[in-house]
């Protein structure tokens, strides 16, 4: 969709496309509305970033929770959106071998048991490997540095839903 068509549309037009750029947070999309006409996809994204970083810590961390665990329950259960479905199977984590998947489970439980919300990556930029070695290594942050780093993938994972839904011709991937 061109820039121009974003422009022109009308606040529950614009919920409707970019309700789930961050996942099952549809409020994000329509704080951001207002600040049209974007002058392009870039613009669009620090739109998005600047409303969830003048959230308070609880409203990010909600936005955190939001997301459904990479191969969790959701995934098992055929229940993930279709974004998600596609950056998880992208990162290749719907094919994990039995040991696999039982570390990332275990790995999963205990980073929600530390910090009270999900593991978050942005699958599409981190193969299972990296994954897997991510959740290791951000297991032994503290909550305010996993809190950052979450976000950051979280608009990783915004960002490039954003490139799927707007023309870019000539805008640098960030
Ligand atoms: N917990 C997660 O990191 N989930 C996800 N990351 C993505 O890029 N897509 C997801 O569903």
């Amino acid at each position: 969709m061109q820039v121009s068509k974003v422009n022109a549309l009308d606040y529950e037009e614009f919920i409707e496309v970019f309700g789930n750029v961050i996942e099952h947070c549809p409020l994000c999309a329509a704080a951001v509305w207002k600040h049209r006409p974007f002058s392009d996809v870039r613009h669009l994204h620090e739109e998005i970033c600047r409303f969830i970083d003048d959230l308070p810590v609880a409203g990010r961390e909600g936005i955190l929770r939001c997301h459904p665990d990479l191969a969790g329950r959701l995934a098992r259960a055929g229940q993930l959106t279709k974004e998600s479905k596609r950056e998880q199977e992208a990162a290749g984590v719907t094919s994990l071998t039995p040991e696999e998947s039982q570390r990332l489970d275990s790995m999963n439980h205990s980073y929600r048991e530390k910090f009270g919300f999900p593991f978050v990556i942005c699958a599409r930029r981190n193969k299972k490997e990296a994954i897997l070695e991510g959740l290791r290594t951000r297991l032994n942050n503290s909550l305010e540095a996993e809190v950052e780093k979450g976000i950051m993938e979280v608009k990783n994972i915004c960002y490039l839903r954003l490139l799927d839904l707007v023309d870019h011709e000539g805008v640098e991937s960030r």
